[in-house]
Parts: structure tokens; C-alpha cells; sequence
């Protein structure tokens, strides 16, 4: 028999066409839509972004209007799905939360088993309208603090704010908050979007790719960087009376220990991007706005000890998730909260390509090549 060509991982492997967003590499550049993740971050609100990766097009003002208003009357967390979660143990991580969420609100969904493009928009302008209040209530709860109500009167990000920390963000974080928002909202054929395409493709419901996607973006090497990002500060130390340059002497030693044991250090490296991350300089320069904001330099001590140590070592750039965790950290999300941060911004993504997989529809599924016993019989 031939000897099959494995390619494990799919590294590599072009598996279908998007039209959602383009990934390349070489210009280390990022397309939504056709337009420069780093000219949304820069101009406009997460809701324009969510809008544009459904809809392909950015909305007028009277589309974004009718958009904001629908959005707005989502927010309000289903009292079912609260009960739910107050069932969870919180020695439960966030993300299970997440995922829990996303299923029920799929079987209470009134248009559960209707796949039309109209259901669908329906149900991911659902899920977008209501996850931050799924991502606040539980961490409020896990604090023992009384859940805080949305408020129309706020844009996302800002009401993202309100509810999880019950009291208004100056317009400083919620700025930087919006622009973590739109570099996580999509990233092509990433592994939590392909797991979701994959549900999608047997013609299973929407609601059921994101509860899968969810989980597939929980893993350390996926989402759940943005968590261990955090862990490895913690372990290293985290000493706001310290300088900028004893913190990254600190970090500097750490790194070289741990690439001396042969470690993998989350929020570094890519599956794609093999010449540092397209996003990282914008979610960069939000995290330097928020070190100002807080007066915490020893944090940026960490952040550069480690990224410069793993230059000079290995020549890994930093991904996402490296600016991401200490920018929510500063902020105030507990740790455990950033990945569920990320699956409420990337669930515009998620659903915009399991729209596309059902316009083009193929039933994903490769084939393996066999390498265990050869025939035998029961005896
Ligand atoms: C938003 C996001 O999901 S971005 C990704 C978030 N994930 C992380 O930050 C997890 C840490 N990073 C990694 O594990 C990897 O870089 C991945 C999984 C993201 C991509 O990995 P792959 O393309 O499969 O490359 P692979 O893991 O084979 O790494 C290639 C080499 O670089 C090394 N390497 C890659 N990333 C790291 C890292 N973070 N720390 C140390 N070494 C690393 C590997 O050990 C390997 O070295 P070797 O050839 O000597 O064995
Ligand atoms: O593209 C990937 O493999 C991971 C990633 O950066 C993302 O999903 O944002």
C-alpha cells in the first residue's frame, strides 16, 4: 500500500475558501472583510465590527441604529439561564460556564431548529447581546456580589464594563476594551472556528457550533493562552513597589530557566504567523495606555523581560493573548474570566463562518490512515 502523506495538525492544509477574513503571514497582515483589523480598532466600536463580519459590508448610520437597538434589547441575561448557572459549582472554570450558557440559551432558543440565514442572524445577535452578561454574572457571583442590570444607555463595551464591575469605565478603558474586542473577534480557519465548522457541516444547529467552539477555545494553546499568560506573571511575581528594569531582570531569568527545561510559554508563538502576531502592536499599545492609566510600570517590566528573553533565545514573537491578559488584568477581570472575555468577542466571527459553511455546505471529514493491528479474528 502507498505510504499516505499525514499531515497532522492539518499544518499547512488550505481545507475551503473565506470570505469573512484573510490571515497572511508574509505582510503580517489582518483583513475583515477587506478592511485592516488595526483602521477598525482604531475608528470604530465592536457593534460596526460585529455588524461588518455578518453582514460584510459596514452599516450606515441608520443600519447601525436599528442594529445597536436589537442589540441593546438582548442584553438582559434570560432568567432560566441564570438559574443554570447558579446550579454550576464555581469550582467550575468560567468557561464551562460559557458553554453551559451557550447551550441552553440554544434549547430555549424559539427558533432552535430553524436554520434559515434569518434564524441564524437571530440567534448570533442573540448570543452576542447576551454573553457579557453571562461573562459578569458569573464573576460577580464568584465574588459574592449582587448582579448589576445593563444599561441601555451604554455602548458595549462600556455596558460590558458596568455589568461586570458595576460602575461606569472612564473612557480611557473602554476604549481599550473595545479595541481587545475587535482584535479577538475573528481569525479565519483557527482551530475553535474550524471545530465549529465541522458541527456546522453536518447540518447541526448554530447554538451547537458555539457550544463546541467554546470548547475548543478553552485550551491553553488556544484561548486559554490569555489565562496562562497571567499564571506565568504569577509564578514569576507580581510586585507593584518594583521598577520597570528589576521586574524584567526577574522575567529575563525566569524565561531563560524555563526554555533551559524545555518549556512552552503560553502567549508566544503561532501556527501562522511566524514573524510576530498582526494584532499584538495595537493590543500593545492599548496595554501601555493602561499601564499609564494605573501607574503599574513593574508590569511592563514582566511583559518586556519575558518577550525579550524569548527573542534573543528562540526568536518567538508574542501572540494575542501576551498584551491581552495583563490589559484585562489591569482592568480588573479575575483571571479565570479572560478566556470567557474572548469567546464574547469571537462568537461574532464563529457565527459569521458557520453562516458561510451553510451557504457552501460540505460535510467536513477527512480521512486516517490505519496504524494499528492487522486483521485478526475473535477467538
Ligand atoms: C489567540 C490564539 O489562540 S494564539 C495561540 C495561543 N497559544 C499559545 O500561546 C500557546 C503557546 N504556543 C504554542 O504552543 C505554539 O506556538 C502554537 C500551538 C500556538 C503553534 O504551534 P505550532 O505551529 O504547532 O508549532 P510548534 O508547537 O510545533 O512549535 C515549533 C517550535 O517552536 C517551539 N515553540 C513554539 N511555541 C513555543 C512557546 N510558546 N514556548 C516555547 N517554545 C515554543 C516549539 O517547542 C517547537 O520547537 P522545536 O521545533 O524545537 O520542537
Ligand atoms: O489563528 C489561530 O490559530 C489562533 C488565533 O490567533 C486566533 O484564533 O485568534
Amino acid at each position: 500500500m502507498a505510504e499516505e502523506e499525514i499531515k497532522k495538525g492539518l499544518d499547512g492544509v488550505v481545507v475551503d475558501y473565506t470570505a469573512v477574513s484573510k490571515v497572511n503571514p508574509d505582510t503580517n497582515s489582518l483583513l475583515y472583510r477587506g478592511y485592516p483589523v488595526q483602521e477598525l480598532a482604531a475608528t470604530r466600536s465592536f457593534e460596526e465590527v460585529a455588524y461588518l463580519l455578518w453582514n460584510g459590508e459596514l452599516p450606515s448610520s441608520g443600519e447601525l441604529a436599528d442594529f445597536t437597538a436589537r442589540e441593546r434589547a438582548g442584553r438582559p441575561l434570560d432568567p432560566v439561564v441564570k438559574q443554570v448557572i447558579d446550579a454550576l459549582p464555581t469550582t467550575a472554570h468560567p468557561m464551562d460556564v460559557c458553554r453551559t450558557a451557550a447551550s441552553v440559551m440554544g434549547a430555549r432558543h424559539e427558533l432552535a431548529e430553524d436554520s434559515s440565514r434569518e434564524a441564524n442572524m437571530a440567534k448570533a445577535l442573540d448570543l452576542f447581546a447576551s454573553m457579557p452578561a453571562v461573562v459578569a454574572y458569573d464573576q460577580r457571583r464568584r465574588r459574592g456580589q449582587d448582579p448589576v442590570e445593563p444599561r441601555d444607555d451604554l455602548g458595549y463595551s462600556a455596558n460590558f464594563l458596568w455589568m461586570t464591575f458595576g460602575e461606569e469605565a472612564v473612557a480611557e478603558v473602554v476604549e481599550a476594551f473595545n479595541v481587545s474586542m475587535i482584535l479577538y473577534a475573528e481569525h479565519s480557519f483557527n482551530a475553535s472556528t474550524f471545530a465549529g465548522r465541522v458541527i456546522m457541516s453536518t447540518l447541526s444547529d448554530l447554538h451547537s457550533a458555539v457550544t463546541g467552539a467554546i470548547g475548543a477555545l478553552k485550551g491553553p494553546l488556544h484561548g486559554g493562552a490569555n489565562e496562562a499568560v497571567m499564571h506565568t506573571f504569577d509564578e514569576i511575581g507580581i510586585r507593584p513597589e518594583e521598577s520597570l528594569e528589576e521586574a524584567a531582570d526577574r522575567a529575563k531569568a525566569w524565561m531563560e530557566n524555563a526554555l533551559a527545561q524545555k518549556k512552552k510559554v503560553m502567549g508566544f508563538g503561532h501556527r501562522v504567523y511566524k514573524h510576530g502576531d498582526s494584532r499584538v502592536p495595537t493590543m500593545k499599545a492599548a496595554l501601555d495606555k493602561m499601564i499609564a492609566h494605573y501607574g503599574r510600570p513593574e508590569l511592563l517590566g514582566l511583559y518586556n523581560g519575558l518577550e525579550s528573553a524569548m527573542d534573543e533565545a528562540k526568536g518567538i514573537k508574542p501572540n494575542l493573548d501576551y498584551p491581552a491578559g495583563p490589559t484585562y488584568h489591569l482592568m480588573g477581570f479575575d483571571t479565570n474570566m479572560f478566556t470567557p472575555l474572548f469567546v464574547a468577542s469571537r462568537i461574532t466571527g464563529w457565527t459569521a463562518h458557520f453562516m458561510e459553511q451553510l451557504n457552501a455546505n460540505s460535510l467536513i471529514r477527512p480521512l486516517s490512515a490505519y496504524n494499528g493491528p492487522d486483521e485478526r479474528h475473535v477467538p
